[in-house]
């Protein structure tokens, strides 16, 4: 990849007029095509709306075979006036110019085939012909003779677009970055993938603009949400992309290598290459709703929207968000996989209410009946016997209650006709049955329980002290309790509601119908872009309410996914395939182990395949080197990813002189000065709230992040708030200080206190060599 940067452009020697010059030729090159492109779009436009009217027409006709042809009709142009409609900010961003293929073969999308170069294809003395020029954008366009004028970012065509490099060109003699706003073409950016060649093109010399598309994209400065990367994803990204579905794709890297946006980039692909199948939904889990925010916009910025739900972690449960947040000892009891063991107790403990009657009265044929507390006791205590859900063990115990009571009547002994016995037991079992007196008694002493009302039961010390005998330690059980009685949940308690629910089970209850669509009869439209009347986002949050399994699960920081966690997000993909990506160095989970245990049986025995990225497009080689440090520290042995850039600018150490809220402030505010996008400003958890305070006033360029907020985030600068209070949070403190020091774009200031035994120049003692 730096080698495909730092290719030579071909005009590289020519004086900077004529630089300019070939480089606004070229420009208007593009200009040209991008107009017909349009051109092309709007005529689709048209057919379009003219389809819509025919149909609208067709409809007076009235037979049911008119009917349905007409609103298959009437929602095929829909779809496809939904996309045209669309304008992108750059619907055309990638050019490739190829020698002349192997073989003659086209196609779908009538581009060659062919990977590699016909024989004569390069003449001995190193010249070449263009044989096939192809523009890359965001939606396929054909023009009226069925020819490419835009290859879909994810057609197998435009594979070589992102897999050529100097060492393996294939094809590709030129790659071509386009940079366009609307309908106007603003730049080029050129890599020669084979320089040693004279390549001409329509019998002129083929131009080389620029020095690298993806520098110039990483120098841009950052806002709050993330962008698309599809017009520079880079070869070992573009292998995870494109990776075949089937079971698990596993990827690794450091920070900034792409991970997540190559899971992005990834649910775009596989929906294009097989909507059927990925009808079924992809989710993509993420850490914290910051994350979620930040990133939600780069799927519809692909043309992707409807079939993937992008929920955090702590809002997979519909019905529960989580907003709080646990100790790390608390947030350690609650995740780890010996509270499995402590709910089941406590789903069953919770039918036992304080409230609940101990006695059961009933009169049958004329004779009172009744039932004691350790008669009760047994009856509860056999039904719970089972390992089906609780709620659904509801029926058992009634029968269990009623054999009691048939029992206790004496009835049986006194018919020995096994008919007359059976018939007599039917009848009382229905006088029963139907008596208020049982009716109550059953509602109040078998209640139908809810995730919610067992946490809130597990908020009482006492008895969760008798649930968790010899599986949490007192200190635990204190902490838990009373992290319980707190209003709201934390992102870990939703973890326990999820698999609450599925130890208590949900009794049948009648399905809605959801309305019936005349167009779901059509068979193979249902998983197409939806007609105008219900926008995409509108379908993706219906879709994921009806949702509760899906067919491909992304998960994106994996690492941090605690054991109970990764029961949770695996009970949503039982069925589906699914791409795991994450940083073990960046964990801030203490136990590794114990969640792999977990991650293990959430993705089963299907086979994986294994993808490392590892370049760091985010941090310049001078933060990067500094993170280091840490990662040695937290992860000895570890590969840190290597930078792709280097700025010159060194990391500044700031020590605390009048107070720290003054010197935070101050360091933001010279940061904000320096860089045009966005600052962050990361402290140790327990300082999140005041350190918004500090930021007052500065504008909503610069933010204040809890150590765990920052996970996945970036920023132009960052100002990293004591690596010593951050590093002694929790066990997992160091891979969480690499995380905070690995999120500026472009400067990292980091502040010391006393603390962090800053040396002379400022470098606390965690940084230093
Ligand atoms: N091929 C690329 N072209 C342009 N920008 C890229 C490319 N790959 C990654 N980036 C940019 O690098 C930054 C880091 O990417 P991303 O957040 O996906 O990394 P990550 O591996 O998930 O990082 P972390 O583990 O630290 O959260 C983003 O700004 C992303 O847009």
């Amino acid at each position: 990849m730096a080698a495909q940067a730092q290719q030579k452009s071909a005009v590289d020697s020519v004086p900077d007029t004529a630089h300019d010059s070939v480089r606004d030729r070229e420009i208007s090159v593009e200009q040209e095509h991008l107009d017909r492109v349009y051109r092309r779009l709007e005529e689709k436009i048209h057919e379009a709306e003219f389809l819509m009217h025919d149909a609208a027409q067709r409809g007076h006709v009235g037979t049911p075979g008119a009917l349905a042809e007409r609103d298959a009709q009437v929602f095929r142009a829909g779809v496809h006036l939904n996309r045209l409609n669309n304008e992108f900010e750059d619907f055309l961003f990638g050019r490739i110019d190829l020698l002349l293929g192997r073989d003659g073969k086209k196609g779908p999308d009538g581009a060659y085939t062919a990977v590699e170069p016909a024989e004569g294809a390069v003449r001995p003395d190193r010249t070449a012909d263009i044989a096939e020029t192809l523009h890359i954008g965001r939606i396929g366009v054909l023009d009226a003779d069925y020819a490419p004028l835009v290859i879909d970012w994810r057609a197998p065509a435009a594979a070589p677009f992102y897999r050529s490099t100097p060492v393996a060109p294939g094809r590709v003699v030129r790659r071509r970055v386009i940079r366009s706003k609307g309908r106007r073409v603003l730049g080029v950016e050129d890599d020669l993938m084979r320089p040693e060649l004279r390549a001409s093109l329509d019998g002129r010399e083929l131009p080389v603009i620029g020095d690298g598309a993806l520098m110039a994209a990483l120098g841009q400065a950052r806002g709050h949400t993330m962008r698309d990367i599809v017009a520079s994803i880079q070869a070992e990204q573009d292998l995870v992309i494109r990776a075949p579905a089937a079971s698990v794709t596993q990827v690794e890297g450091g920070p900034g290598t792409g991970k997540t946006a190559v899971a992005l980039h990834r649910a775009a692909y596989l929906l294009y290459q097989d909507r059927r199948r990925y009808a079924g939904g992809i989710l993509i889990v993420s850490p914290t709703p910051l994350l979620v925010a930040y990133t939600e916009g780069v799927l519809p910025s692909l043309g992707e929207e409807g079939q993937v739900a992008i929920r955090a972690i702590g809002s997979l449960v519909d019905g529960a968000e989580a907003t709080l947040y646990d100790s790390p000892s608390t947030a350690r009891a609650k995740g780890s996989s010996r509270m499995l063991k402590v709910l089941r107790r406590a789903a069953r403990g919770a039918l036992e209410r304080q409230d609940a009657p101990d006695r059961l009265r009933v009169v049958a044929f004329g004779r009172r009946l009744e039932l004691e507390a350790a008669e009760l006791a047994e009856v509860r205590r056999s039904a719970l016997g089972g390992t089906a859900p609780v709620n659904l063990l509801r029926p058992r115990a009634r029968k269990l209650l009623l054999d009691a009571l048939w029992e206790r009547s004496g009835a049986a002994a006194r018919h020995t006709d096994p008919e007359l016995a059976a018939e007599l037991r039917s009848s009382f079992d229905e006088d029963v049955s139907d008596e208020d007196a049982f009716l109550g008694f059953l509602d109040a002493w078998w209640p139908e329980l809810t995730a919610p009302d067992v946490l809130a039961v597990m908020a009482d010390e006492r008895r969760l002290g008798r649930w968790a005998r010899r599986i949490l330690n007192p200190g635990e059980v204190r902490r838990v309790a009373r992290s319980l009685r707190r209003e709201g949940h934390s992102v870990h308690d939703i973890a326990m509601l999820d698999e609450l629910q599925a130890i208590l089970g949900s009794p049948a209850r009648p399905r809605r119908k959801r309305e019936l669509d005349p167009l779901d009869q059509l068979t193979g439209l249902e998983e197409l872009m939806p007609v105008r009347e219900e926008s995409q986002r509108e379908r993706a949050e219906r879709l994921a309410q009806e949702r509760t399994e899906y067919a491909h699960v992304i998960v994106d920081e994996s690492q941090d996914l605690t054991p109970m966690q990764w029961r949770m997000v695996g009970r949503r993909g039982r069925h589906a395939t699914w791409t795991v990506v994450g940083d073990p160095a960046q964990s801030s989970w203490s136990d590794p182990d114990e969640a792999a245990e977990a991650r293990d049986e959430a993705l089963g025995t299907r086979p994986r395949r294994r993808f490392q990225l590892t370049v760091n497009y985010r941090n310049p080689a001078e933060i990067a080197e500094l993170a280091s440090k840490v990662l040695a520290l937290a992860m000895p042995g570890a590969q840190a990813p290597s930078a792709v850039r280097s700025t010159g600018v060194r990391p500044r150490f700031a020590v605390v002189g009048d107070g720290l809220a003054e010197t935070v402030r101050a360091e933001a505010a010279s940061l904000l000065e320096q860089v045009d996008g966005t600052v962050g400003v990361v402290v140790a958890m327990n300082r999140r709230e005041e350190a918004r305070r500090w930021l007052a006033g500065l504008g909503d360029r610069v933010v204040a992040l809890g150590s765990l907020e920052a996970k996945g985030l970036e920023y132009d600068a960052t100002v990293v708030v004591s690596p010593a209070e951050i590093a002694d949070e929790s066990p997992a403190g160091l891979r969480v200080l690499y995380v905070a020091l690995t999120r500026a774009t472009r400067q990292l200031t980091v502040v010391s206190g006393g603390r962090d035994e800053p040396d002379a120049a400022g470098v606390p003692d965690l940084l230093r060599d």
